[in-house]
């Protein structure tokens, strides 16, 4: 007999919303259920914390999955056996180009794979890419919000800093910012055939550049427990619900 909840993530495995904002932090889950219309905490197991709710008249299903990709594959494919079908991951990260200021948000249009585990599922050629639609529906609200976006491919990395080993060979690729999860969601709603995205605030650089030569394996100055970064996770939630009414409308253009 098929169990009623999921193996690890213990959510229902049927009747969530179809279109889900994934987020890191179960408190930011929260953030962003607070904003429904009849938010219900509908199951909390491990890192992994599930809210239902209405946004505009849209059902969302809102979900943490905790810092790190081998985790978070596991709420996605989850959340994928259970009928998902539109994801957006609502993350934080570091900037890795100069112009994109603290609280901004970054869109991602694909994703670098170093997040340590979708390479032992399939071949590392496998690209990690954003639904387009995804794309200019998180361009589209963020823009109608007035909030400041950027746009391009984001390095996601299972170490948060490098420690000992140099891990500097995108530095000069042009990529936008840097997070720890995306890589793993893109590819798995790739597989799976799920729409994806992610929207990102950021919340300083690179963590790469705070690292102290003195005391390597530490988190250095990172700080995302500023101002300017709530105020940007307000902004970005609100441009994450909308981007999913979006293409709940086929309006993502
Ligand atoms: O704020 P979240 O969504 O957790 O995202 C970023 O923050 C965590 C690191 O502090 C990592 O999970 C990284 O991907
Ligand atoms: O994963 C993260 C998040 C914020 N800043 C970083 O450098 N990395």
């Amino acid at each position: 007999m098929t169990q009623e909840l999921s193996p690890i993530a213990r959510i229902r495995r049927t009747g969530l919303p179809p279109y889900a904002v994934v987020v890191g932090d179960p408190a930011r889950a929260a953030t962003v259920a607070a904003l429904l219309e009849g938010a219900e905490e509908v199951s909390y197991h491990r890192e992994y914390r599930v809210f239902t709710g209405s946004w505009k008249g849209l059902p969302v299903t809102v979900a943490s999955h905790g810092v790190g990709a081998p985790g978070a594959v596991l709420l996605f494919q989850e959340l994928a056996d259970a009928g998902i079908h539109t994801v957006l991951r609502f993350g934080t990260a570091g900037a890795m180009r100069p112009g994109i200021g603290d609280g901004d948000l970054v869109i991602a249009e694909a994703a670098v794979r170093d997040d340590g585990v979708t390479q032992q599922l399939l071949p590392p050629e496998y690209p990690a890419v954003a639904a387009p639609e995804a794309v200019f529906a998180l361009q589209r609200a963020a823009r109608e919000a007035g909030v400041p976006h950027h746009r391009g491919i984001v390095w996601t990395r299972a170490a948060f800093q490098p420690a000992l080993i140099p891990l500097d060979a995108y530095d000069r690729a042009g990529l936008v910012a840097i997070e720890m999860e995306l890589s793993a969601l893109l590819v798995t709603a790739s597989l799976r055939g799920l729409v994806a995205g992610g929207v990102l605030v950021v919340d300083g650089v690179n963590a790469d550049e705070l690292v102290d030569e003195a005391s390597p394996f530490s988190a250095g100055a990172y700080d995302p427990h500023r101002e300017v970064v709530a105020r940007g996770v307000e902004r970005g939630a609100v441009v994450s619900l909308e981007a999913l009414r979006l293409l709940a409308e086929g309006q993502a253009g």
